[in-house]
């Protein structure tokens, strides 16, 4: 049974859609790396919000784990390059918690202007201090949104509303959606220079990180504020200490921070400073949307194969899975059948896509091929490392696309080129769901494919069936299939042979020292 653990706090909808589905699943949170480590190797699956950090080292031990869920949008506690290597298909909620974030950030833009937060607690500390919390109107001011995707332009949506001024920087951000959003796309000096709000709602990367610092508070207007309902790393915080203590920065509210969870922080205990624990995803709402969410798409890649949301694999709809299965077979067998025969080290894969094929989610389909053909060089293989690992190996994969049909309705042709040769294999399906090889090295036949093959190449002379069906029965060996094909003009033919069992090393012998035989291949699917 497949299992799967979840590891930080989560709406109990997540449990409970996994056990619905089969799934059997554990909870166990707030267990420390070195517990998870010492469990993570009894499960298929691993479902986390921001707590459980998926470190190398976490990874390392988590021989049977298929997939790492996130319950939420920021991937930055799993470590997507060690995940992919291993094989592990990481997925996102990307939208579950938009709204209920983009409201958090809101509200932390009235709070810091209305200085709510300090004026409750005066308030029932017995105070009455109406001169103290004087506040700032939203109306008419400019909001800076720092990356407007899914709550960025949420953020920007609820500004409009609030009649504010939204101005967005976002290298990603198109003219037309930044019409369509009301708001206007500046770059990030304009930016600066023209907002008394900012918001910032970008991922960490190398060129977000650190984004707000001395050098960039400088160019903004005196008396800005900013909100970072994002990722804490965003802002170097001793250079906001400096500008919120000279005033160079009016106020900032901080949901996320550089080292969580924030027992301390060095921007604690300032006036101007309205603080949370990460609670931007933290509604009834968001919650529940994000644990049926990545219990949903979990169970579907462990059970079904469908693939939603991964951020190191091609998706996958519900839809599609049983439409490609078939495809998916054959791209196996195209793969594998290609993998086991290529003795030398292979420089480039070319696949087309022609007819029906073509006009299909193609790319699940070019990773099953890369996957099957590289299997029989590595065990850790799969279809979430193939294009990483045939990239290490300096192995050029290319795809092309023809809708029109030619000999077949549909049909996916792999050529594989090595240091000495170029060699094609096509295939296609047969009454829509039957794979069928169509053609081997431009010779045409119609061979279906079993778990055990037998490849054999020769001179197309007479004698040769006989002797090879002699050997086989000789050796108490069935034939379940037996596909040929040969160059009429070359001379040359091919036998691809279903057998029920696999051949001994005496018996392959035998058949290879045959009069006419080439090459002979047993092959395994
Ligand atoms: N506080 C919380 O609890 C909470 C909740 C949800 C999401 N988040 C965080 O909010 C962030 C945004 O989430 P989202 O769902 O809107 O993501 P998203 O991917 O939809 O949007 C991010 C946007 O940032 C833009 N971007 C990337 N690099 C940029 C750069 N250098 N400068 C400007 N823009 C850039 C992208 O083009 C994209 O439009 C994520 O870091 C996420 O983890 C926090
Ligand atoms: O990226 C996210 O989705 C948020 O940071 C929410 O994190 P949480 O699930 O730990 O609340």
């Amino acid at each position: 049974m497949v299992k799967v653990l979840i590891s930080d706090k989560m709406s109990p909808r997540a449990a409970e859609i996994f056990r619905d589905r089969g799934v059997e699943v554990d909870e166990l949170t707030g267990m420390t790396p070195e517990e998870l480590k010492a469990c993570i190797g009894e499960y298929d699956g691993l479902a986390v919000r921001s707590a459980t950090k998926a470190t190398a080292e976490i990874i390392a031990a988590a021989t049977n784990l298929k997939v790492i869920g996130r319950a939420g949008i920021g991937v930055d506690n799993v470590d997507i390059p060690a995940a992919t290597a291993a094989g592990i298909c990481v997925m996102n909620t990307p939208f579950g918690n938009a709204i209920t974030t983009a409201e958090h950030a809101i509200a932390m833009m009235f709070s810091l202007s209305r200085h709510i937060p300090a004026a409750n607690a005066s308030t029932q500390d017995g105070k009455w201090e109406k001169s103290k919390f004087m506040g700032v109107e939203l109306y008419g001011k400019t909001l800076g949104v720092i990356g407007c995707g899914n709550i960025g332009s949420i953020v920007a949506d609820r500004a409009v509303g609030l009649k504010m001024k939204v101005v967005a920087y976002d290298p990603f951000l198109s003219p037309e959606r930044a019409q369509e959003l009301g708001v206007e796309k500046l770059e990030l000096d304009d930016l600066f220079a023209r907002a008394d709000y900012i918001s910032l709602h970008t991922p960490i990367t190398d060129s977000t990180r650190n984004i707000i610092n001395a050098k960039n508070i400088a160019k903004m207007k005196p008396g800005v504020r900013l909100i970072n309902c994002a990722r804490g790393g965003l802002v170097v915080e001793e250079d906001l200490k400096v500008a919120l203590e000279s005033g160079q920065v009016a106020g900032a509210a901080l949901d996320v921070y550089a080292v969580e969870p924030a027992k301390e922080n060095i921007l604690f205990g300032l006036d101007n400073v309205v603080t949370t624990p990460h609670l931007g995803a933290s509604t009834d709402e968001a919650q529940v949307n994000v644990a049926i969410q990545v219990a949903e798409q979990m169970s579907d890649y462990l059970l079904v194969g469908s693939v939603t949301n991964a951020l190191n694999m091609p998706s996958v709809t519900a839809e599609e899975a049983p439409k490609l299965k078939p495809y998916m077979d054959l791209a196996a067998q195209l793969g594998g059948f290609a993998g086991q025969v290529t003795e030398s080290g292979i420089k480039s894969v070319r696949i087309d896509y022609e007819g029906a094929a073509a006009g299909l989610n193609t790319k699940p389909l070019t990773s099953i091929i890369i996957q099957s053909l590289l299997a029989p060089l590595m065990d850790s293989i799969n279809m979430v490392n193939a294009a990483l690992v045939a990239k290490e190996r300096g192995i050029d994969v290319t795809e092309s696309y023809n809708d029109r049909e030619e000999d077949y309705q549909t049909l996916i042709r792999l050529s594989i080129t090595t240091e000495h040769q170029t060699r094609d294999i096509s295939g296609t399906l047969f009454g829509d769901d039957r794979p069928r090889i169509v053609n081997i090295k431009g010779i045409n036949m119609e061979a279906e494919i079993g778990p055990h093959m037998l490849y054999v190449t020769n001179k197309d002379k007479p004698g040769f069936i006989g002797a090879l069906g002699s050997v086989l029965g000789d050796a108490g060996v069935n034939i379940a299939t037996f596909h040929l094909g040969r160059h009429k003009g070359a001379g040359e033919a091919i036998a691809l042979i279903e057998i029920d069992s696999e051949l001994s090393a005496e018996t392959l012998d035998t058949v290879r020292k045959l009069p006419h035989v080439d090459q002979v291949k047993p092959l395994n699917f």
